[in-house]
């Protein structure tokens, strides 16, 4: 299950996630379309990295792919120094059970249960107890001390994102992976879920891979990774809004010529 990954080359600590040569072609009805062509990628641990390229650039197919939520047709994905293309269903199962976290853009909380009883969910099915002092400190950084008995139903669409949040960042994931996590949200409660999000990368040292389409969501992030055409063709440290526009421009001139 063990195995090294050759490096790229970049100096810190092990990746939180590695993506070689990843490779996802789809055949529809005999018209194979490859959603992921080669892609190798380092996922810093300890950093916030965005995904952004145009529709259909294949980002929702990396990040199921370096999540185990889909298997690559070729090369390999590793979550720390486990090699997601090496595990039978059930391990990987409980890879993404015990050391990922999601969070996406529908919420997906279940609207019968209260609030704290959404967040302690997926370590009450895994037969874990959460860590008290961990609880406190999640529920308090991401605002919802008030909200914990709360139903789902009862609270706004940002509220109900720091639920998803706070769910997420229960279990201590080596990695969250977050699908247009403000992709519902007003401009205010995105502004909010984003400032949790980095609160959570820069004070709680979580790593967060983030797949979105807007520019100021990229520009709360230490690294924007981009993506045409299933291949990675650019990388911004520290990006900003300005950018990152003037990088998804180059993609409108790109697809006009
Ligand atoms: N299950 C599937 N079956 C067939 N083709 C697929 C499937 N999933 C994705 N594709 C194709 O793979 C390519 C990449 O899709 P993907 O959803 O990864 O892109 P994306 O960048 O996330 O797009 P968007 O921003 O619109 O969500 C597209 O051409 C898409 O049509």
């Amino acid at each position: 299950m063990l195995s090294a990954h050759p490096p790229l080359g970049r100096p810190g600590p092990h990746p939180a996630a590695v993506a070689r040569d990843l490779t996802k072609v789809y055949d529809i009805e005999g018209r194979r379309v490859t959603a992921l062509d080669r892609v190798s990628l380092d996922i810093r641990r300890g950093h916030f990295t965005a995904i952004m390229g145009p529709s259909g650039s294949g980002k929702s197919t990396l990040m199921h792919c370096l999540a185990g939520l889909d298997s690559p047709s070729s090369g390999t994905a590793w979550i720390g120094e486990v090699n997601l293309t090496e595990l039978s269903d059930r391990k990987l199962t409980l890879m993404r059970r015990d050391r990922i976290g999601f969070i996406f853009q529908a919420f997906h909380l279940l609207p019968a249960l209260t609030v704290m009883e959404n967040i302690t969910l997926p370590m009450a099915l895994a037969g874990k107890r959460p860590d008290p002092q961990w609880l406190t400190e999640v529920i308090t950084a991401l605002g919802l001390r008030d909200r914990l008995t709360h139903r789902p139903p009862q609270l706004s669409g940002g509220q109900q994102q720091r639920v998803a949040c706070a769910r997420a960042l229960l279990n201590q994931p080596e990695i969250i992976f977050a699908d247009e996590p403000t992709g519902n949200l007003d401009s205010r409660a995105a502004a909010e879920v984003l400032r949790l999000l980095q609160h959570a990368v820069h004070q709680l040292d979580q790593t967060i891979v983030m797949v979105t389409h807007d520019p100021v969501a990229a520009s709360c992030t230490d690294h924007a990774v981009f993506l045409a055409d299933g291949t990675v063709v650019d990388e911004l440290q520290q990006p900003t809004r300005d950018r990152v526009l003037d990088r998804m421009r180059l993609f409108d001139a790109t697809d006009s010529d």
